[in-house]
């Protein structure tokens, strides 16, 4: 049998970043929501912070290649984002889990990331133990052939992370993926993420700073759809001073970041 080997597969597979933003650019709506924004991201946890509406969700939703970016270059994996790329190829190798996402409440958990991983092609004689693995390391293993409908919000929550993990992504966003989670639930996360940080590049968006200080490498800061900060949570955290708002030296290390932006720009580094 001959097998057709398509271009995306002899694709170079050496890269120096794993996510490459220079001078993004994507609109929601009419909006420019992102906006002239640089980033380079590699293996390990970056959490991304930012006041609502800085642009989270479209950065995140631009990287998953849900939306095209309107100007700059962006390069996943090494593959520039535009033209003739092939984003099927690219999907297989992302995870995405977006604020709100939809699914069919008859299905079981199991069917749920079953139809997921079947979607982003892992390869059929893999699916049932990869799904097997994803419910198991979201701690869903006793639900697994309870029915959509039947979960309760956080499960939910933890069903997409599933499901965003089926497929080992090399890539892997998470919109505030710990949204309904409980305390227990949280921790529990945390150990998740960085276990997953161990091989792929993770993005988090979360608003809660003390997740980022527990479970990221590094901290992504942006404000009116660019880059205002990128460091460790130590150095944030450096950057704070008693008199700035906040619970923790962390918290207070964003604030001051928010009120003096620019303190450092990625491509000062
Ligand atoms: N579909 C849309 N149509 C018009 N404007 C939009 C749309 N989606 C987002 N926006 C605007 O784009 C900007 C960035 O929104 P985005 O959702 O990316 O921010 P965010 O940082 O994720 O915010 P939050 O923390 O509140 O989730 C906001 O001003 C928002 O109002």
């Amino acid at each position: 049998m001959v097998r057709t080997v398509a271009s995306a597969d002899l694709a170079p597979t050496t890269y120096a970043w794993h996510i490459h933003a220079r001078d993004l650019r994507v609109r929601a709506g009419r909006r420019a929501a992102v906006n002239g924004l640089d980033l380079r991201l590699g293996q390990g946890v970056h959490g991304l912070l930012g006041p609502n509406g800085a642009g989270k969700t479209t950065l995140i939703r631009s990287l998953a290649t849900v939306l095209k970016p309107d100007g700059g270059e962006l390069e996943l994996l090494g593959r520039r984002i535009g033209g003739r790329t092939d984003l099927r190829s690219l999907r297989k190798r992302i995870g995405y889990l977006p604020q709100e996402f939809g699914y069919y409440p008859r299905f079981t958990l199991r069917e749920f990331v079953e139809y997921m991983a079947w979607l982003k092609k892992v390869d059929a004689r893999d699916i049932s133990g990869a799904v097997q693995r994803a419910i198991e390391r979201v701690g869903l293993a006793d639900r697994a052939d309870d029915r959509m409908k039947t979960l309760s919000g956080g499960m939910l929550r933890r069903a997409g992370i599933a499901q965003a993990i089926v497929n080992d992504p090399d890539v892997l966003l998470l919109d505030e993926p710990t949204v309904g989670l409980d305390p227990a639930q949280r921790l529990e996360f945390r150990t998740l993420l960085r276990d997953l940080g161990e091989r792929a590049c993770v993005l988090v968006s979360t608003h809660l700073v003390e997740d980022v200080a527990a479970s990221c490498t590094n901290v992504v800061l942006v404000a009116e759809g660019q880059l205002v900060f990128e460091g460790t949570p130590e150095e944030v955290a450096a950057l704070g001073d008693p008199r700035d708002v906040g619970d923790s030296p962390i918290e207070r290390g964003y604030t001051a970041l928010l009120a003096r932006p620019r303190v450092r720009r990625e491509a000062d580094r």
